[in-house]
């Protein structure tokens, strides 16, 4: 016997007949001995309706609490039409919604999960699934106190898998509108594939540039344990096959120092930010020589690259020889002794305050950044050479202070 997650996305549920289809699924797996749970998401676009009109009914809007209240009733009817269904097919099923005493998902006010609380309510949720097949709204959450929110939008797939997680489920099924995860978005290139299975850090990395097909906040619940499995509603069977996200998710984030010195080269001159084709230029002249960039940046009047120490002297010259012609340019200088760390995390992106955090503690020290490079996955700084333990200290202190909060 299997414990099986099964969550239902707006499109798998966007109609009664796909939404029968959906519940038929289910029965057939708990006709089959395993045991089922059902996380469901609003039917079609119906949030994206009710985010849009709801902002019409009141002159500035409706207030926050009446806001979720209202998005809230996409997944509440949900449940509701699931349950219809399944009873209609014999199959024993509950519904569960927040102010329910069994409500599984619980939150603090901005929507974090309260892991705590939330693990003992799913564990009641696990002894009713015994006898009957709970269906979950997706995307919601309560606090303690009873106050209703949200896990963002998608945030059904994070329902689905925050239950998986604590369930011990031995499996999640993600159902979709698509044939699993693809080599890009369907909706916007021709002929993407779909691949047989994913890593969870491919998965994350797609999904924070914005593979709405998965969550990014879902896959930190992934346990090595619990396969996911993205399929097509289509098929009516969440046996189907699909993509399967591999490996274990992580909602920390790494702190990495390179151990090896690098120098900084940087080309000046007042001209750097309007000379068309420069980056392209000089980073070409520097890979044809076998020279790796760790690290570039470009400014009003300046353009550093960050490269191996002993290829310093060289890259210098090699840069020197593609400005030393034009006027435009002032010179070509190189700082040695520079370390680079390296901060990455699967939800950077949504972390508001991360670079702050980042960055206080070594103000704080006194601790001098040559650089700092933001992008959506990692934050890199550069630091003096010397500098470098204290600072990969400072950070790695403030990132676990930030994840205990
Ligand atoms: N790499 C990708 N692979 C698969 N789907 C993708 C990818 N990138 C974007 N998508 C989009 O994700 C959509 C599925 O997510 P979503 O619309 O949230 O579905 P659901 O309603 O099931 O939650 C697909 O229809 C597709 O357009
Ligand atoms: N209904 C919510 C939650 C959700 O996850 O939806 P979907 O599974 O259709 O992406 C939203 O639209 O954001």
């Amino acid at each position: 016997m299997s414990k099986i997650v099964a969550k239902f996305g707006g499109t798998s549920v966007g109609t009664g007949e796909r939404m029968r289809k959906a519940a038929e699924s289910i029965a057939d797996v708990v006709d089959a001995g395993d045991e089922a749970c059902v996380v469901v998401s609003a039917m079609g676009k119906t949030t994206d309706m009710l985010i849009e009109e709801m902002e019409k009914v009141a002159d500035d809007g409706p207030r926050d609490e009446d806001a979720d209240e209202i998005v809230s009733m996409g997944e509440r009817t949900s449940v509701r039409m699931f349950k219809t269904a399944l009873g209609d097919l014999g199959v024993d099923s509950f519904f569960v919604e927040p102010g329910d005493d069994d409500w599984p998902v619980v939150t603090d006010e901005a929507g974090e999960v309260d892991e705590k609380e939330t693990h003992r309510r799913v564990q009641r949720l696990g002894e009713r699934m015994e006898d009957a097949v709970p269906v979950v709204c997706g995307f919601l959450g309560e606090t303690d106190d009873g106050t209703l929110t949200t896990l963002g939008r998608g945030g059904s797939d994070t329902t689905a898998m925050l239950i998986g997680n604590h369930l011990g489920a031995d499996e999640v099924v993600i159902v979709t509108d698509v044939e699993g995860i693809m080599t890009g978005d369907p909706s916007n290139v021709e002929r993407a594939k779909s691949v047989d299975s994913i890593s969870v850090d491919e998965m994350q990395d797609l999904s924070i540039r914005g593979a709405g097909v998965v969550a990014p906040s879902a896959l930190r619940y992934k346990t090595n344990g619990m396969t996911v499995r993205v399929v097509h509603h289509e098929h009516g069977d969440i046996r189907a096959e699909g993509t399967v996200i591999e490996g274990e998710g992580t909602s920390t984030h790494l702190v990495e120092m390179r151990d090896e010195p690098l120098a900084a080269v940087t080309v000046a001159g007042r001209s750097v930010i309007d000379t068309p084709n420069l980056l392209s230029r000089l980073s070409t002249t520097l890979g044809e020589n076998d020279i790796n960039i760790y690290g570039h940046s470009t400014g009003n009047d300046s353009m550093s690259f960050f490269v191996d120490q002993n290829k310093g002297r060289h890259a210098e010259k090699l840069l020197h020889d593609e400005i030393v012609e034009d006027a435009k340019f002032s010179s070509v200088s190189v700082r040695e002794d520079v370390a680079m760390i390296l901060v990455s995390g699967g939800d950077f992106i949504d972390t508001p305050g991360i670079v702050y955090r980042v960055v206080k503690p070594l103000y704080e020290r006194g601790i001098n950044i040559i650089e700092i490079i933001s992008s959506v996955t990692s934050i890199v700084i550069f630091v003096d050479r010397g500098e470098r333990q204290d600072a990969f200290e400072l950070i790695e202190g403030a990132l676990e202070a930030y994840e205990d909060e």
